[in-house]
């Protein structure tokens, strides 16, 4: 600390802002004179204002007592340069700048911010408040393994400064900073996400022109400055460089310039301060007023202290010199007592003002939070444009301890590898309040919940923790089983929400998701389950819960039926539905490809099994062994003559109990997959399919004994099994149930053959269906109508052949 009378350390203070800083934020200095009282000096723009002795005012000393002492940023550093400084032909010239052009989607950035994107402005502040922020967390974490890099965490802070009669505004932090490299790295290529996903979506966008509000949803991260000023300054020092480097650009420009700063007047010990010179139209950003409001909206949960440079003022006594004429009364009045006239005056003075909460907002108590808070914090710190759909705030004590705010976005990410493969950054990890890294959301959340965002901040973990830590970690385990518990409850809260539009959008945004968590978490069904919806036979518009269908489920019924399918319209038309229908048993219909799977992880709800209604011997509670016993007196040698037809292409043929107007279906083996599945892996197969050949299984063929057209088929055996025409009707409709049964013909223009073959000789009259009697089958064909077909079912005849 330097020992000054204070006359001299006025003047030095007056002298050296005045001509050395002209638009540096960092320009407050003080000075402990030799009565040990403080001088503190302030600057604005290019000139110093009020020098006063400190203690006057408690902003301007503590603050003061952070520059100097703490930070040896402003005076010590500047103080001693001062004397060999004052002589301007010592400051030796700049070196030349190196030029350099813009990466091509850069220029293109550059132009539509500075032609099309001219509503939404003030945002740019908020961007660079944001990179700002970010490089004060780089710096922190940095620090972890490097303590000599910050002395005192109160040396973070971001400082805003304006020059309103040049229009400038200049945003310092004392973060990260940015080598030459970096520079050219960061300011001169669009490798980001934030700004390559705002390209992509004005690419996306049918107005060439440009969408105005996409700079608010997505933001273009630090060429948003151009949006207000034509040029740009960017002065930076990294810890890993022992040199401070100058970033310049213009607005129109394809090229910007880089040199080293060599000015010591403009050397900063860590940290990157970027000039601001604005456009004509936006001066009026270079008011602290103004930027203050601007902060307050937008950079309110920036959770390092935000500094403007703002003209404060406050009150005091001053004598005032008495009136002669007032006086001379005064001495006649003897019994007045003597007193000095004063009056109050505001003395105005310039300092640092806080501007914002740097008490995060996951360490404030929920009650004193509201839900605007929330939602801000989320969308400033996801750069989300809309409100989440839920939020939880909470704090767990015990064996480990941790706050955290989860959040259920409103919308799912865009790009379907997402949920396979999410890298989501959507975890922001802070260990005692220090932000560690986004990156760890895996070890956090399982894949399935990948799509919840929030912060998480540990005081159990250390500081220097790491991916394979994290995945070691008992503490993080029981996080982790906490935090999905949290998420849970969370989207169970929307599901119970009077709002079902909530839910209604949580499940188109994030559905899949939940489904995906039947597959991969058998502990956590029971909080899966009840939130998932399906389309069913009684609610074809609207999906419905599990528990809806439970409670709708006829007393006689045990088990949860479904059908697997690629719509509701062939889930509504399959013929495995149609007894079902007609005992109004509720059918689920599971129509996006995940669904079926993830049912069959789950095997029950609430102690009743899920059935799929196309599989073999399928028990809808109705058995009746003296009819079945009838039917296979009846049907059963004909259901053994149509498997020796069929061969291989069928595993058995059996009498159905699920049809009644269709004439035969084809069911999937029990443990094989069903005619969905099959078509699913069908279409993902590439290569070798013989696994497929091995999951498909057995074919059950499953006759209707009540359909006109099996009667036929049964008549026609019992009168002639080797009839041609009825054994190519059996290869028809065995197409026709493959088809309708959802599986894919092996070979179908085979089957178009058969199909034209049999019309040709229905229209010139050459085939009618298998009839019992020989006269029928050579006669005209008749209009067969059910009564005519029963009639000659009811009374077949008697046929020779073999059976
Ligand atoms: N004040 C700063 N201090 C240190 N580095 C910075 C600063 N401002 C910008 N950068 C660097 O420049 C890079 C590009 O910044 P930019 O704002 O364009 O994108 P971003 O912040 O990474 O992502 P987003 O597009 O989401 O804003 C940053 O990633 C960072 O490395």
């Amino acid at each position: 600390m330097h020992r000054l009378t204070r006359r001299s350390a006025s003047a030095i203070l007056r002298h050296t802002g005045g001509s050395r800083y002209p638009h540096n934020a960092t320009a407050a200095a003080a000075a402990t004179c030799s009565d040990d009282s403080q001088v503190v000096g302030h600057h604005t723009g290019p000139r110093w204002y009020s020098v006063l002795p400190s203690g006057r005012c408690n902003t301007v000393r503590s603050l003061t007592e952070v520059n100097l002492n703490k930070n040896g940023f402003f005076l010590g550093n500047r103080y001693e340069t001062t004397a060999a400084a004052s002589d301007a032909s010592a400051v030796p010239p700049p070196p030349p700048a190196e030029k350099y052009e813009y990466q091509a989607e850069v220029s293109r950035l550059m132009d539509l911010i500075v032609n099309s994107l001219y509503s939404n402005k003030e945002v740019f502040l908020r961007e660079l408040i944001s990179n700002a922020s970010d490089a004060l967390d780089k710096l922190r974490f940095l620090a972890v393994t490097k303590p000599e890099l910050l002395k005192d965490a109160a040396d973070l802070a971001i400082r805003i400064n304006t020059d309103k009669d040049n229009g400038i505004v200049t945003i310092t932090d004392t973060g990260i900073g940015m080598t030459q490299q970096e520079l050219v790295d960061c300011l001169g290529t669009i490798a980001q996400s934030g700004t390559a996903k705002f390209l992509k979506a004005m690419k996306d966008s049918k107005d060439a022109g440009g969408d105005n509000n996409l700079i608010g949803q997505f933001g273009v991260g630090f060429y948003s400055a151009f949006l207000v000023a034509d040029r740009v300054v960017v002065s930076s020092k990294s810890p890993n460089s022992n040199k401070q480097y100058v970033w310049e650009g213009e607005a129109n420009a394809s090229s910007y310039t880089i040199r080293e700063e060599t000015d010591p007047e403009k050397l900063i010990p860590r940290g990157t301060c970027l000039t601001l010179y604005l456009k004509n139209d936006d001066k009026g950003f270079a008011h602290p007023e103004r930027i203050q409001r601007l902060v307050k909206n937008y950079s309110q949960f920036v959770s390092f202290p935000i500094y403007i440079w703002q003209e404060k003022g406050y009150t005091k006594e001053v004598e005032v010199d008495e009136d002669p004429a007032e006086a001379s009364k005064d001495k006649q009045d003897e019994t007045n007592e003597k007193k000095k006239k004063t009056k109050t005056v505001v003395e105005k003075y310039w300092d640092w003002e806080l501007t914002n909460e740097t008490q995060p907002i996951w360490l404030r108590n929920p009650k004193e939070v509201q839900t605007e808070d929330y939602n801000e914090f989320y969308k400033r710190t996801f750069n989300e444009y809309l409100d989440p759909l839920a939020s939880s705030h909470f704090t767990t004590e015990g064996e480990v301890e941790f706050r955290s705010i989860l959040y259920v976005p409103a919308v799912s990410p865009q790009g379907k590898d997402d949920l396979v493969n999410p890298k989501t950054k959507n975890i922001r990890l802070h260990v005692k309040r220090v932000f560690i890294s986004d990156d760890f959301d895996g070890e956090l959340f399982p894949r399935y919940l990948s799509f919840v965002k929030g912060v998480v901040d540990s005081n159990d973990l250390p500081l220097n923790v790491s991916r394979e830590i994290l995945q070691e970690s008992r503490i993080v385990r029981i996080m982790r089983k906490r935090l999905v518990r949290k998420a849970f409850d969370m989207i169970l809260g929307i599901s119970m929400s009077e709002n079902k539009a909530d839910y209604e959008r949580f499940w188109d945004n994030f559905g899949k998701y939940m489904k995906l968590g039947c597959l991969e978490d058998r502990e956590n069904h029971k909080r899966l389950a009840p939130l998932l919806r399906f389309f069913s036979s009684q609610s074809e518009d609207e999906m419905i819960s599990l528990d809806e269908y439970v409670e709708n489920m006829k007393p006689e019924q045990k088990d949860i039926y479904y059908i697997a399918s690629d719509s509701v319209t062939s889930a509504r038309n399959t013929p495995f539905l149609e007894k079902l229908l007609e005992k109004e048993l509720e059918v689920l219909y599971l129509v996006d490809p995940i669904d079926e799977i993830a049912v069959q992880n789950l095997k029950s709800y609430k102690e009743k099994n899920f059935i799929d209604i196309s599989k073999e011997d399928l028990d809808l509670g109705d058995k009746n062994e003296e009819k079945e016993k009838m039917m296979k007196e009846e049907f059963g040698q004909t259901c053994d003559w149509i498997k020796k037809h069929l061969g291989d292409r069928v595993a058995s043929v059996q009498i159905s109990n699920r049809l009644s107007s269709s004439p035969c279906v084809l069911a999937s083996a029990k443990f094989g997959w069903s005619a969905n599945m099959e078509r699913l892996m069908k279409s993902q197969t590439v290569g070798d399919t013989s696994s497929m050949e091995f999951m498909r299984g057995r074919r059950v063929f499953e006759i209707n004994p009540d359909h006109p057209i099996i009667q036929n088929l049964n008549a026609a055996f019992n009168s002639n099994p080797d009839d041609n025409d009825a054994l190519r009707a059996i290869d028809l409709l065995y197409d026709a149930a493959l088809v309708s049964s959802g599986f894919t013909p092996e070979n179908p223009a085979q089957l178009g053959g058969k199909i034209y073959e049999m019309m040709g000789m229905a229209l010139s009259g050459k085939w009618s269906a298998p009839t019992p009697t020989p006269e029928v089958h050579h006669s005209a064909p008749q209009p067969q109508t059910p009564e005519t077909l029963e009639a000659e079912v009811v009374e077949p005849v008697e046929a020779g052949g073999q059976k």
